[in-house]
Parts: structure tokens; sequence; C-alpha cells
């Protein structure tokens, strides 16, 4: 499949299903409006990603967790006008419960933390990878449903939590194949726009929906933004303030804004000075209108984006030192990022670095007649505890299609399990890389798969 069908990105016929069509009772094939399947070859590309999101949440010391992909709908409800809030996938259940399929993981990392209580060492440095789901109403056929890595720090007040966020992220670019020349990590803070709302009189809880409003200003022209500032409650002054103040690039520009004591400027400064120990400063790109469409980040946001800007976020995250406190626990300062399986897909694809994976078995056990097949069973399964994936052929076949079979699951050795060897208690063992074959004893093969099954 390609990067886009992979993604779900693919344009969909709308129409009527192919047994309506052709009331052949067929019933509809293609997954649920949104969603997308995993056939063996789609879901070999996905447990590589998912394998490389696990590897290097790993090698950061992480620990992984799960939450149930079902959440009250009250942990998604927010006031601040947020797309993500407002395409909810909530229903209510049989129950009479208001639920929603999350569409994020990090409300659920809070609800967990709070579970645990007073017994949560800290800092928790947690990782997990899950679907999260939103109900796009528009006509274009976007994706429902996508799959997130999340890292997130519990713990950490200082900006040294997103730095190891940072390094996670390049490492794990790198790993991919990819650098800073295909990959910008735009980064601010929302203590910016805290510090330009508090020259105008703005209270502090504007933040969060004056920044949702602000994150649209890449995708809806300019007078709608000034629009809903207004609704906002911003007078035009404090308008035109936010708008210079998404114009920042430098550390020196926003020195000059903000003043070199401000909490904005020394938290980047720090962040920008903590990346050059890691190796990554090259991926970072301070830019004050990156402000992430989240209503909770408190302090640092960032965001990744491919260098051509030909995509839309590869991945975003920042720092959320209130949320646990607004679901009613003790605050605990938080910092994570999510991390999307379609986009980075897209841009492995344009660069020509979607591996090539297959299936694979070491052995294909045939059986030449059926009177052996118990037999054959037994060496299967023997050179399974051995460690070999095996593929036992479990009817009769022309040895034709066996050959295909074996080029299909890559197998190393064709055994075959025939009358006349098996009467002297051999096997015969064709070895198809090395093109020999040969007669085995069954504890011959066995002791030989043991070692191989060691490699
Ligand atoms: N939040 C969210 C959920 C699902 C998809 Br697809 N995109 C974004």
């Amino acid at each position: 499949a390609t990067a886009e069908q992979q993604a779900g990105t693919e344009d969909r016929k709308v129409g009527v299903s192919k047994a309506q069509e052709s009331n052949r009772g067929l019933i509809e094939t293609q997954p649920v409006r949104g969603t997308r399947d995993f056939a063996p070859d789609d879901y070999r590309l996905r447990q590589w990603l998912f394998g490389e999101f696990e590897a290097v949440s790993r090698l950061f010391g992480f620990e992984q967790f799960e939450t149930p992909v079902l959440e009250s709908e009250e942990l998604f409800v927010r006031k601040a006008g947020e797309e993500i809030t407002q395409q909810l996938y909530n229903f209510e259940d049989k129950g009479g419960r208001r639920v929603a399929l999350r569409p994020e993981l990090t409300p659920s990392l809070a609800r967990l933390i709070l579970a645990q209580g007073g017994r949560l060492g800290l800092p928790a440095k947690w990782f997990s990878i899950g679907q999260c789901w939103r109900y796009e109403r528009t006509t274009r056929g976007r994706r429902r449903e996508h799959f997130q890595w999340n890292m997130d720090v519990i713990g950490v007040p200082g900006v040294a939590a997103e730095a190891e966020l940072l390094a996670a992220i390049a490492l794990f670019l790198e790993r991919l194949g990819l650098s800073a020349q295909d990959v910008v990590i735009k980064v601010s803070s929302r203590k910016v726009l805290q510090a330009i709302l508090e020259r105008y009189g703005v209270p502090d809880e504007a933040v969060g929906p004056v920044s949702v409003i602000v994150d649209k200003m890449e995708k809806i022209p300019l007078e709608k933004v000034e629009e809903e500032l207004t609704q906002a409650g911003l007078s035009r002054e404090a308008m035109d303030g936010i708008i210079g103040a998404t114009r920042i690039d430098s550390l020196p520009d926003l020195q000059q804004l903000l003043g070199a004591d401000s909490e904005a400027f020394v938290e980047l400064q720090t962040l920008f000075s903590l990346a050059e120990g890691y190796g990554i400063a090259q991926y970072l790109q301070l830019d004050t209108s990156c402000v992430r469409g989240l209503a909770y980040y408190t302090g640092t946001v960032f965001e990744g984006r491919d260098r051509a800007g030909q995509l839309r976020a590869i991945f975003g995250g920042g720092r959320y030192d209130q949320l646990l406190s607004t679901f009613g626990g003790q605050a605990q300062p938080c910092a994570g990022f999510g991390f999307g399986d379609c986009v980075i897909l897209e841009l492995l694809q344009d660069k020509g670095l979607i591996p090539k994976l297959s299936h694979k078995v070491e052995d294909l056990v045939i059986v030449l007649d059926e009177s052996l097949r118990a037999s054959a069973s037994s060496i299967g399964q023997k050179l399974r505890r051995a460690g070999r994936r095996v593929d036992l052929v479990l009817e009769a076949k022309k040895m034709k299609w066996v050959f295909k079979q074996a080029e299909r699951c890559g197998a190393e050795r064709l055994i075959i399990v025939a009358p006349d060897e098996w009467e002297r208690g051999m096997v015969r063992v064709k070895n198809l890389s090395a093109r020999d074959e040969k007669d085995m004893a069954v504890d011959e093969l066995l002791a030989l798969s043991h070692r191989a099954g060691q490699d």
C-alpha cells in the first residue's frame, strides 16, 4: 500500500456500497469511513514504526503505559474552542453514561497519574502508543483515527524535561534516516503571549483560548483571526500586540520584545543551550507563530515540520503545568509530545526511506503422504521450540506451489517428510539459499536448528 493508503489520506470513493450496487449480498468490505485496515503488509510497516517509537522511548528510560480508548466525555470537555474538542467522537452508552473515544492521550495520562495518588515516584517518565479518534464531519473524507506516540515527563519544572523530549524525537528521526535537513522543530512558549496579554490587562485565563485562535493563523485568513480575537474580547491594540509577537524568530528579537529577565526569554534561552549539549540545536528554530492548538499548554510549545513545508505537523508538544489541577488534583509540572503515525510516513515516502518489509519464516515443512502428517507436525513443533519460525503446509500441494510458497515466506530451508526417507528415520532437507539438499536424521536436523535458533 502507498503511504497515502497506509496513512488513510487517499481520497475514498463515496457512494452506494458494492452490495447495494450489485445486490450480490456481499457485505461492505471497506472499513468504516475515516478508519483504516492494516492487512499484513500494512501491519508490518506499522509494527516497524511502532517498534522505533518503543525502542527510542526505552533508550530514554521511559516506561510504557496504556489507558482505554473509551473515556468519560468530561475528560475532554474544555471551553477554549479547540478543534479537538469540537470533533469529539462522543455518545451516550447503554448505561446512560456520556463517553467519548479519546481524541488525544494526555488527559488520560493525567487521569492515570492522579489515580496513582501519592504512590507515584517522581519524576515519572512515561510513554504510550494509542489510537485516537475525531468525528470530522466535513466531506473531505479525512481520517477519523490515527495512532499517536506520546512521551511525557511528570514532576520536572525545568526545561531540561523538554530538552530530553526533543532529544528523543531527534534520535527517532536519525534512526529512520532523517536529519535536520529534512525536519525543523519550531519552538516557542505560551509565556510570550501571556507577557503580551499582561501588557494590555488581559487576564492569564485568556492565554489558552487566544492561543487556539492564533494557532489557526496559518490556516484561515488574518481577518478571520482578528474577528475571533475581537470576539474573545481583545482590544485592537492587544490584537496588534499579539499578532506582532508572533513574528519573532530569534532570541535577540525575543529579548528585545520581552526583556532579558522575562520568563519566556530565560526558559527558551536555557532550552536552546541544553539542545547544544544533545547536539540537536540544528533542528530547533525559535518561532513565536508556533502556539499549538491545545488550550492546556502553559509554557514551552513545539512542533515538527518538513523543511519543504509541504506536509502537516509531524508531531507537537509542550509544557502543561496546570492540567492536573484543572482535574481537581495536585498540580504537577508536566511536559510531553504527541507524534502521529501518518504524516511521518508521508515524509518517509517522499524521502524514499520506507523500508521493504516482507513475511519471513526460517523453515517450510511439507509432508508428501498424509499418513505422515502427525510426524511432520511433531517435527514442526520441535523446530518451533528451537526458535525456528515454521510454516507447516496443511494439505497436499504440488511442488511448484511449495517452491512458490517458500519464496513468498522467505524460507531458508524446505523440509520434506516423505515415506522412503522416513522409513530410514530421515527427512529431506533442501537448503534453499545454498541450493544443496540432503537426507538428515531428525535429531541432526534439530541439533542444527537449535544452534541456528540461538543465532
Ligand atoms: N485528534 C485527532 C484524532 C484523530 C485524528 Br485522524 N486526528 C486528530
